[in-house]
């Protein structure tokens, strides 16, 4: 099945929200080994040489351990604020042309601070973009501090002193967890969660990464022990109904990255993905990138795979959309806004889609 070409339009002009984006994941090829020119990086030994390798590379990841190796590595070339501030604006502009109004995107704050960059310069380049894209294209956003599951829980608990105050400022907005799944069960970062819970600003998000190689334990355990709000992929929660019934009771988003799971082989087609399951069950989800350098696609592509599988009416996609925005972290108003954006694009398309 392809999708057809007014289905297509009206997937590029429905509203969107991304709630799972890792800014790091949006370097392209290109743009790295132009910034490893500018800052004259030096790639290690075995590292793609070109474009072309790179790209040939991101096509054949044999699972996320696999991804991360590379990805960690890839984001040695960003070294100055204007690099942070490139990066994230070339991904907002282009999420943009394809219908993104808001994004609450990840950044990993030890990836660069464990190589001896300044939190200042992180931060100041991400914000850059974002206050321009809020501007300039009129999209909202969020910014998220992700924690990196493979390292020493101490390593983490210092991050989130040393990120404090950005979020007192209000310019960092919520706490996630990324990074290896198998074998660092969520219960460990227990006390990080709590010490957000305990000095970050009232309204911060709390999410983390899980269910996506991992079974539905990893999921329990973030509910239980992190008291999450939302849960990152979160796709092998389908084994567990208890779970199942505890997300929709509970109004969990799963942030759904269908691409990236079939690049690291979480699935072995799109149509794996439990989009029915979900619709079913009342469990609400929205659709993301994750890392779309990567994994082969933006927001749209992701809208587009999940079509092409399962051939979704009208008014699931309006259903998907709307639970995007009523599990955003935006205010009230932001909301109506984006609802009455939804209703327009409804409304044209109905009767052409019937
Ligand atoms: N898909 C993913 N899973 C875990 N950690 C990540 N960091 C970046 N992308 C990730
Ligand atoms: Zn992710």
């Amino acid at each position: 099945m392809t999708v057809d070409s007014t289905m297509e339009s009206f997937l590029r002009e429905l509203p969107k929200c991304e709630h799972h984006v890792h800014l790091e994941g949006t370097l392209e090829p290109e743009l790295l080994f132009k910034l490893a020119s500018r800052n004259n990086v030096k790639l290690p030994k075995g590292y793609p040489k070109t474009v072309e390798e790179l790209s040939y590379r991101y096509e054949h990841f044999k699972d996320l351990q696999d991804f991360l190796d590379l990805y960690y590595v890839g984001m040695s070339v960003l070294q100055k604020e204007q690099d942070f501030e490139d990066l994230a604006w070339e991904y907002l502009n282009r999420a943009h042309s394809e219908g993104l109004e808001h994004v609450e995107c990840f950044f990993d704050p030890q990836g660069h601070t464990e190589r001896g960059i300044g939190m200042d310069v992180v931060i100041h380049g991400f914000r850059n973009a974002l206050t321009r894209a809020e501007k300039e294209l009129g999209i909202s956003t969020k910014l998220i501090m992700c924690l990196l599951k493979h390292l020493p829980v101490a390593n983490s608990l210092q991050t989130m002193k040393d990120f404090k105050p950005y979020y007192q400022k209000g310019w960092i907005h919520g706490l996630g967890l990324d990074s290896t799944e198998i074998g660092n069960l969520p219960e460990k970062f227990t006390e990080c969660y709590k010490y957000g819970r305990e000095n970050y600003p009232e309204g911060s998000l709390y999410t983390s990464h899980a269910g996506e190689e991992g079974g539905p334990e990893y999921v329990e355990q973030a509910l239980k022990y992190l008291k999450v709000s939302r849960i990152d992929h979160g796709i092998h929660s389908v084994e567990d109904p208890v779970i199942m019934k505890t997300l929709a009771e509970r109004d969990i988003l799963l942030t759904v990255c269908p691409l990236s799971n079939k690049r690291l082989q979480v699935v072995d087609d799109v149509s794996e993905e439990p989009i029915r399951e979900l619709l079913e069950s009342g469990v609400p989800f929205s659709i993301n990138s994750d890392d779309p350098a990567y994994f082969g696609g933006y927001i749209l592509d992701n809208y587009l795979a999940v079509q092409n599988a399962f051939n979704l009416s009208v008014e699931n996609w309006i259903t998907i959309a709307r639970n995007s925005v009523r599990c955003s972290v935006i205010d009230d108003s932001r909301k109506k806004d984006l609802y009455t954006m939804i209703d327009k694009c409804f409304h044209k398309y109905e009767a052409l889609l019937d």
